[in-house]
């Protein structure tokens, strides 16, 4: 028998709206536990968006979003954007509940970036060290002062397994920013990973990555998936990689939802081929 699916993220209604410009619109969408799931869609589609209102790096215009059955984030539109509100849906949500980024990751959301984002003067191994302190009571001023001594040796411990599982011990004290840049982007999924996260969020993972890294690329993302009880959720351009790790796909296309379905389905949907080829008929 199956298990019951459990829900992880669930994104219900959100609009992201800047000045006229509806980056994101009415957008709903859930990812299970144990899944691999991708947003995709066009250049300028709304992708990086959504991951930026889930991530509490932008407040949506409207609509919520939940994490492990908790709301973390919600608004409706206020003020003046109650007049230029463009998108559907504003009279279902009435709090505003605004958490910032490093408090969502605490919660156990964490995520990389389309332009990868290191500490460019520490090594390997301090980018990922500092990130194991999201969680932890030890934090930089009490590790200095040999504070929480027994905490920072288990996240040194952590930092350390990280970098030998996405493989770089060998580089451990090089300067990050040295790395070529397809280990640049594995050190940044070990940072993530150092916060414990829950669910994972990876924005543009194969982005610069030749067709043997992005096949690497596709191994490592269900590895880590399995090691770590991960839900994956992933955008990305390189469609045979979404293609070969998904276990569901949803469509943006200037901000709304065309399609979601099994990697099968969308590559057999009319509509998304019409999208990425530019057709226009979204609709
Ligand atoms: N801070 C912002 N201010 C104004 N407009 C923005 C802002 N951020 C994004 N946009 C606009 O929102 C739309 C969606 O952008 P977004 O970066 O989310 O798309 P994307 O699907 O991630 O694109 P790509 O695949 O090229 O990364 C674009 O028209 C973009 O110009």
């Amino acid at each position: 028998m199956a298990e019951p699916r459990e829900n992880v993220l669930h994104v219900e209604n959100v609009t992201m709206q800047f000045g006229g410009v509806v980056a994101v619109n009415n957008l709903s969408l859930d990812v299970d536990k144990g899944e691999i799931v991708a947003l995709i869609g066009p250049n300028g589609a709304g992708k990086t968006t959504a991951f930026n209102v889930i991530t509490g790096v932008y407040q949506p215009t409207n609509g919520r979003v939940q994490f492990q059955g908790d709301t973390i984030i919600e608004n409706h539109p206020r003020g003046k954007m109650r007049k230029n509100y463009l998108g559907e849906n504003a009279e279902l949500y009435s709090n505003s509940i605004v958490r910032t980024p490093d408090c969502i990751t605490k919660l156990g959301i964490a995520r990389t970036f389309q332009n990868i984002r290191l500490f460019k003067a520490m090594t390997v191994f301090e980018n990922v060290l500092i990130a194991t302190h999201m969680r932890s009571e030890a934090n930089v001023f009490s590790a200095t002062f040999g504070l929480n001594r027994r905490e920072e040796m288990t996240n040194r411990e952590l930092a350390m397994e990280l970098i030998e599982m996405v493989g770089l011990k060998d580089e451990a004290d090089v300067l990050a920013t040295s790395l070529p840049y397809g280990k640049q982007r594995r050190l940044e999924i070990a940072r993530a990973l150092a916060t414990k996260p829950s669910l994972l969020l990876l924005d543009e993972p194969a982005a610069g990555m030749n067709p043997q890294e992005t096949d690497d690329l596709a191994d490592f993302i269900c590895r880590i998936k399995a090691a770590f009880h991960l839900s994956v959720f992933v955008i990305e351009h390189h469609m045979d990689l979404i293609m070969s790790i998904s276990d569901r796909i949803y469509v943006l296309n200037f901000g709304k939802l065309i399609a979601q379905g099994t990697p099968e389905e969308i590559q057999n949907n009319q509509i998304v081929i019409d999208a990425y080829l530019g057709t226009g008929k979204t609709n």
